[in-house]
C-alpha cells in the first residue's frame, strides 16, 4: 500500500515558492524556496519560529495561493488543483481527533469520505492501528488515550487514505522530549515499511534527526542549507545553522597562515574548507571567518600547574604556536556517558567542553585546554544581521 512515483524526478517539487502576507513589513514570509521530496523519502524542514515552515506546508496543500513560485506533483503543476484533489495529506500538531467516534471511527473517516467500501476500508483501518502499534484499541473513545497514542491514532488516520505526500506539521510537538524521540524513530520506521513519501516541518532538531532522510534548515523563509542530517551536523553551511543546531562554541577568527588562523582564544589549527587552497578558507572570505569548534574537540590537558608555557609552544599535543588557554570550570552537566563543562578562559567567549565521565574537572578547578583541528568547522565570515569583528589582538 505504498506511495511511490511515477515519474523519475522527485515526487514533490518546489520550484520559487514566495508569500507576502498582505500588509507584513519585511521580506517575504517564504522567499524563493526550492525543495525536492523524492517519493518513499522523509523530508524534513527545520527552522526556528516564524521562519516560514508553515507557511509552505500551506501552499503545498493548496489551502494558501503562493505568490510566486510553483508546485510540482508527480511533475504536473498544482496550480490550478484544488485542495481535496491534491491527494496530499496534512497533520497538525494539534491532531484534533473526532472526539464523538470511536479510534476505529477516526481512522475509517478519510476512507470512507473516499468511498472506499466498508470491508476494504475496516481491513486497512485495522492494518494501520496495527502498524502504529494499537490493534486493540479501535473500541475505545479518543478522550482514554494518552497523547502518544492519541497521536498515533491521527497518523493511521492521516495514512488512511493514502495521501501521494503526508505532511506532518510539528507532529510531535506536544509530547514529552523522551516519547518524541521514541516516536520519531518509530515513524521513520513505519514509513519506510509503507514507502511513504512525507514532507515534515518540525522547530525540534531531535526530532527532525530522527525522522529524515533529508533536512531542509530554515532561516527567515529562505533555505539556508539542504543535506543528509550527518551531512548538516558535520559540516553546517553558516554560524546560523550552526547555532540553531545548538553549537555555542562560535567566535569570528583571522587567518594568520596555512590553515591556522586567529581566534579570540588565540592561534588554533583548523580543518580546511574543502577544495581551498593554503589558508584552508575560501578566496571570497578574503582571510576572514567564523570558527565552530564543537565541544567534543575541545581538549582537557592538564590542569593549570601543568608544564604548558603561556604562549602555549610547550604541550607536545599542541604544538608550537598554538592555544592553550587557561580555563576556570564554571559548569558541570552530566549527559548519561559524558560530561559537558563550561570553561571560562582568561580571554575570549565562554567554551563548552563534552569530555568522558572519567576524570572530567570539577566546577571551580583551572584547567588547560586546546582545540581538535579535526573538530572544526570554518564558515562564513559574516550573514545578514551577523557583524563579524576582528578578534582582539592578542597579549
Ligand atoms: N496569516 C498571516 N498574516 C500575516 N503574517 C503571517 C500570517 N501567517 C504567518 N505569518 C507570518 O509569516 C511568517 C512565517 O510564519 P509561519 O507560521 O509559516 O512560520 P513557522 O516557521 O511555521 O513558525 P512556527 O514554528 O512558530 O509555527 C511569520 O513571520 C508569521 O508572523
Amino acid at each position: 500500500m505504498g506511495t511511490t512515483g511515477t515519474t523519475d524526478g522527485p515526487l514533490l517539487r518546489l520550484e520559487g515558492i514566495t508569500v507576502r502576507f498582505a500588509g507584513a513589513q519585511g521580506p517575504p514570509a517564504v522567499d524563493g524556496v526550492d525543495l525536492e521530496v523524492p517519493a518513499g523519502r522523509t523530508v524534513c524542514v527545520l527552522g526556528p519560529s516564524g521562519s516560514g515552515k508553515s507557511t509552505l506546508l500551506r501552499v503545498v496543500a493548496g489551502l494558501r495561493r503562493p505568490d510566486g513560485g510553483r508546485v510540482l506533483l508527480e511533475g504536473r503543476d498544482q496550480a490550478r488543483v484544488p485542495a481535496h484533489r491534491r491527494g496530499v495529506g496534512l497533520m497538525f500538531q494539534d491532531h484534533q481527533l473526532f472526539p464523538q467516534r470511536d479510534v476505529l471511527g477516526n481512522v475509517l473517516f478519510g476512507l470512507r469520505m473516499r468511498g472506499t467500501d466498508r470491508a476494504t476500508a475496516r481491513a486497512r483501518a485495522e492494518e494501520l492501528l496495527r502498524l502504529v502499534g494499537l490493534p486493540e484499541a479501535g473500541g475505545r473513545a479518543p478522550a482514554s488515550l494518552s497523547g502518544g497514542e492519541q497521536q498515533r491514532v491521527a497518523l493511521a488516520r492521516a495514512l488512511a487514505p493514502e495521501p501521494r505526500v503526508l505532511m506532518l506539521d510539528e507532529p510531535l510537538g506536544q509530547l514529552d522530549r523522551d516519547l518524541r524521540e521514541r516516536l520519531a524513530v518509530e515513524l521513520r520506521a513505519l514509513f519506510r515499511t509503507l514507502g511513504t513519501t512525507v514532507l515534515a516541518v518540525t522547530h525540534d532538531q531531535g526530532e527532525a534527526f530522527a525522522m529524515a532522510d533529508r533536512l531542509v534548515v530554515m532561516e527567515r523563509g529562505r533555505v539556508a542549507q539542504v543535506g543528509t542530517p550527518v551531512e548538516v551536523w558535520q559540516r553546517p553551511a553558516s554560524a546560523f545553522v550552526a547555532r540553531f543546531l545548538g553549537f555555542r562554541n562560535l567566535v569570528p577568527v583571522e587567518a594568520v597562515g596555512e590553515r591556522r588562523v586567529r581566534s579570540p582564544w588565540g592561534e588554533i589549527p583548523f580543518d580546511p574548507v574543502p577544495g581551498t587552497g593554503s589558508s584552508g578558507l575560501p578566496e571570497t572570505w578574503r582571510g576572514r571567518a567564523q570558527l565552530l569548534v564543537r565541544p567534543g574537540g575541545v581538549r582537557i590537558i592538564g590542569g593549570a600547574t601543568d608544564p604548558v608555557d603561556d604562549a602555549g609552544a610547550g604541550d607536545a599535543g599542541a604544538g608550537a604556536g598554538t592555544a592553550t588557554p587557561r580555563c576556570v570550570v564554571t559548569g558541570r552537566t552530566f549527559r548519561g556517558d559524558h560530561v559537558v563543562l563550561v570553561l571560562r578562559p582568561e580571554r575570549g567567549p565562554t567554551v563548552e567542553a563534552a569530555c568522558p565521565l572519567r576524570g572530567a574537572p570539577e566546577e571551580g578547578e583551572v584547567v588547560r585546554i586546546r582545540f581538535d583541528p579535526a573538530e572544526t568547522v570554518a564558515l562564513p565570515p559574516g550573514e545578514a544581521g551577523d557583524r563579524w569583528e576582528a578578534p582582539a589582538p592578542e597579549g
